[in-house]
């Protein structure tokens, strides 16, 4: 299967609080991401989260993103405890990644829930305990499977379905249009975001906003895996509209695409 994943299928995959939940029924999602090189990665991580709605976020890192996660987002808590879905890799580079947070991404790898692999993370497919998103761009996606990037962006179904099936593991394919690819073989496409949104750190904020749904439908993934790939559709097309409604046509800033995040998400639940 091949379709087209757009607003009216992505308001079918929001979590709406209920009069009886807590921050805890709600979901909880925690971030091993950003570094003392890229700290900024974390923080957009978490504020994309934040923004899309969550019962709370786990950040666990080094001192440096931790300080700058906390100064944007005090709701956020910075001790270990229980999650039900991970953000791992954005901004950090294994090369380089200090013994503290190398820690916590064994610690977060070997858990089984819902596990986002970005950045510096995606190619640990293979120690994951839990459920997996994959989300390269094109240039990580050629790394990963070992393709030249050209021929990625050639045809990039092909090369988001080839590296679903290599990986066994759902792969969201970030670019003009995003693709994702389950390791069943279907596919589906969401439209292209304004092109305002190449910018850095558009890529930080999705896996946020992807982290948020995915630990917010926890028992549905337990029940049905596969809904993974509507989960992380959905995402794209909230961080699209997000961009879309930043942008006003002109560039945008991610925290300002972070600040859309729940009027579109209100909006797309008013017209569901
Ligand atoms: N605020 C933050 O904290 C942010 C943190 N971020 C984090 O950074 C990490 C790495 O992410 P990434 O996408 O840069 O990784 P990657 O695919 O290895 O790219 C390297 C390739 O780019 C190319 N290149 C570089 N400069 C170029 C130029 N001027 N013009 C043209 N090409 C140029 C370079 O080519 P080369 O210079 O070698 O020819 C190389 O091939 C990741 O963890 C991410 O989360 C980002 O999200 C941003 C915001
Ligand atoms: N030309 C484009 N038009 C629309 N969206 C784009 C375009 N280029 C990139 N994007 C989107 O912007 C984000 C970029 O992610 P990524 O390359 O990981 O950035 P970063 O690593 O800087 O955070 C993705 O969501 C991608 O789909």
């Amino acid at each position: 299967m091949d379709a087209l994943f757009g607003p009216d299928d992505a308001a079918r995959w929001i979590a709406v609080p209920r009069e009886g939940d807590d921050k805890y029924s709600r979901g909880v999602v925690g971030f091993v991401t950003g570094s003392a090189t890229y700290p900024g990665a974390a923080v957009l991580g978490v504020e994309a989260a934040a923004r899309t709605g969550v019962g709370m976020i786990r950040y666990l890192g080094a001192g440096r993103p931790t300080r700058m996660v906390l100064q944007r987002r005090p709701e956020a808590v910075t001790v270990e405890g229980r999650v039900q879905a991970w953000v791992l890799g954005s901004g950090q580079d294994p090369e380089t990644l200090d013994d503290a947070a190398r820690a916590m991404l064994e610690l977060a790898l070997g858990q089984d829930v819902p596990t986002v692999l970005d950045g510096g993370a995606l190619d640990r497919r293979a120690d994951a305990a839990g459920l997996v998103l994959l989300t390269p761009h094109a240039g990580e996606l050629g790394r990963l499977i070992g393709v030249d990037v050209a021929a990625i962006v050639a045809d990039p179904a092909a090369a988001a379905r080839r590296a679903a099936a290599e990986q066994n593991a759902t792969v969201l394919l970030k670019g003009h249009t995003t693709h994702v690819a389950s390791p069943d073989g279907e596919l589906l496409r969401v439209r292209s975001a304004p092109s305002w949104l190449a910018t850095a750190g558009a890529g930080d904020a999705l896996a946020g906003v992807v982290g948020a749904l995915l630990a917010t439908h926890a028992e549905l993934l337990a029940a049905d895996p596969a809904a993974i790939a509507a989960l992380a559709a959905t995402a794209a097309v909230l961080h699209g509209l997000a961009a879309e409604r930043a942008s006003a046509g002109g560039p945008l800033t991610i925290l300002d695409l972070a600040e859309a995040l729940p009027r579109v998400i209100a909006e797309l639940l008013i017209g569901a």
